[in-house]
């Protein structure tokens, strides 16, 4: 049975679900990093808000985990590349709580225009100070969006609603978009010239870190009120203290903050300073989506396969998934069969030509693709999987091409995998038979009719009277078994191949002989 820790409060929504789908789950809040450390190693899958920190530390003790899902947008809380590198899958939940930070955003803005927080407090604290809460109007305004995805569009939306005229600088927004929504693209320069609001929807990355700096702040417009509701780090809060100190920025509404939990900053002395305890996500509704999300998620991947909303690994939806399933295991066995073959020779792979046929034409290549590196690249790199095998060849400079041709030759479905290393090209086929069992049909060219075993030997040789013969002998001899032998050639006394399963692994020595019999040109062991 998978085993799944939540390991940050998620509504039981998520526990539910878990227990439905036949998941052992496991509720540990507030562990301290050892502590997490120490229990990781016994888990499948880990379900997390943004409290628990998932660094390489805790991902190196973390030996059986297959995924990590974030019950929200954002995972600056987890070591992603680290994840990747060690194969762990890691999902968010894209749209569940977008409406809801959206609207803690609108409400912040609102806030702000008419000072709430302190108007309230002072009413309370019985002083009935009318005249010292003036507001404004958010009619006819102008707000700057930085950042227009998911949760900047809903902003952008409902500010239109209300009469807001809104401007929005992001790069990757088209002039389409922009119309569709009924805002206007702009430079952050002009946005920060000339809304009266800003707000920021951006996720924080190296580009995005800081870009409401010091120098940005001093390029508002006086009086210019901000709300961040995406993550600290995004505005320099020094900057802006000294910005709400001088009246340059008439008021600041926070939820995110460079250092969380922010128990204490100098921006909470400032009455022009709205903060919230990253309370974005917080509502009822937000929390029994991510929860629901984010728990069908790990357990459909752990139970079915199919992935959604990855950020390190291409999407399988539940209903490609079965499908999917043997052409998987058939890319990742063509690709053991040629990352073995290139092991024993040079070594190097350079060029990895990954070709879909007939059937196989029409599925989803990202994940077979994925698969097949993950194959390929397990002689190399330990542990390698479809998560990791990718950015292993992008990092090492392995050029990676797919192709596809929906033609049936000889068979429904082929897939081909062509490696290059050194000056060499060796290419292997295989097929999918009866219930979806994979077989080789082709290596280097020469036909061959083979299934995988888990050990195997592989002998090309010229096509010459002798050689078989001398070979079964040789095996006998040393008590290795054979249980299939498979010949092909070129054609006759050209090139030959030999491939043998044997029951058990041929000892070095033997295979030492096998490479020294006449007629022999090269002789490797595979497992499988
Ligand atoms: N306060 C809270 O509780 C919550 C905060 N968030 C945060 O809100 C932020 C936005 O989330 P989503 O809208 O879902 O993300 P998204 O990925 O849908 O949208 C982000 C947008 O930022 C744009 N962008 C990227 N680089 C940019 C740059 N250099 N300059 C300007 N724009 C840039 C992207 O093109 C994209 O359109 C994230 O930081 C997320 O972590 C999300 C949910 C809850
Ligand atoms: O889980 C939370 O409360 C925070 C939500 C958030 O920041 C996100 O989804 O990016």
């Amino acid at each position: 049975m998978v085993k799944v820790l939540i390991s940050d409060k998620l509504s039981p929504a998520a526990i539910a679900i878990f227990k439905e789908r036949g998941v052992e789950v496991d509720v540990k809040t507030g562990l301290t990093p050892a502590e997490l450390r120490a229990i990781i190693g016994g888990y499948d899958g880990l379900a997390i808000r943004s409290a628990t920190k998932v660094t390489k530390e805790v991902l190196d003790v973390a030996t059986n985990l297959k995924v990590i899902g974030r019950a929200g947008i954002g995972v600056d809380n987890v070591d992603v590349k680290s994840a990747t590198s060690r194969g762990v899958v890691v999902m968010n939940t894209p749209f569940g709580n977008a409406i809801t930070t959206a609207e803690h955003a609108i409400a912040l803005m609102f806030a702000l225009a008419r000072q709430l927080p302190e108007a309230s407090a002072s009413t309370k604290a019985g002083k009935w100070e009318k005249n010292r809460f003036m507001g404004v109007e958010l009619t006819a305004k102008t707000l700057g969006l930085i950042g227009c995805g998911n949760i900047g569009s809903i902003v952008a939306d409902r500010a239109v609603g209300l009469k807001m005229k809104v401007l929005a600088y992001d790069p990757y927004l088209t002039e389409a978009r922009a119309v569709q929504l009924g805002v206007e693209k702009a430079e952050l320069d002009t946005v920060l010239a000339k809304a009266d609001f800003i707000t920021i929807h951006t996720p924080l990355t190296d580009a995005t870190r800081n870009i409401l700096s010091r120098e940005a702040i001093a390029k508002t417009k006086k009086g210019v009120r901000i709300v961040n509701c995406a993550r600290g780090g995004l505005l320099d809060e020094v900057a802006l203290y000294d910005a709400l100190v001088s009246g340059h920025v008439a008021g600041a509404a926070l939820d995110v903050f460079e250092v969380e939990p922010a128990t204490d900053s100098p921006l909470f002395a400032l009455e022009n300073v709205i903060a919230t305890p990253h309370l974005g996500a917080a509502t009822t509704e937000a929390q029994e989506n991510v929860a629901l999300q984010v728990a069908e998620q790990i357990s459909d991947f752990l139970l079915t396969g199919s992935v959604s909303n990855a950020l390190n690994m291409p999407s399988v939806s539940a209903e490609e998934a079965p499908r999917l399933r043997p052409y998987m295991e058939l890319c990742r066995l063509l690709g053991a069969f040629a990352g073995q073959l290139t092991q024993a020779k040079d070594g190097v792979i350079k060029r990895v030509l990954i070709e879909y046929e007939g059937a196989a034409a029409a599925l989803n290549h990202r994940p077979l693709t994925a698969a097949a590196l993950a194959g390929l690249l397990g002689p190399v790199m330990e542990g390698v999987n479809m998560v990791s095998a990718p950015v292993f060849a992008r990092d090492h400079g392995i050029e990676v091409a797919e192709g596809s041709n929906e033609r049936v030759g000889d068979y429904q479905s082929l897939v081909r995998i062509s490696v290059t290393s050194g000056a060499d090209t060796r290419a292997v086929t295989g097929t999918l038979i009866g219930n979806g069992k994979p077989r080789l049909v082709e290596i280097k060219g020469i036909k061959v009719e083979a299934d995988f075993a888990p050990h195997m030997l592989y002998v090309t040789n010229k096509d010459k009277p002798g050689f078989i013969g001398r070979f079964g002998m040789l095996l006998a001899d040393a008590g290795v078994n054979i249980a299939t032998f498979h010949l092909g050639r070129a054609a006759e006394g050209e090139d030959a191949i030999c491939l043998v399963s044997t029951d058990g692994t041929t000892p070095d020595a033997v295979l030492a002989q096998v490479r020294a019999l006449p007629l022999v040109m090269q002789a490797t062991t595979l497992t499988f």
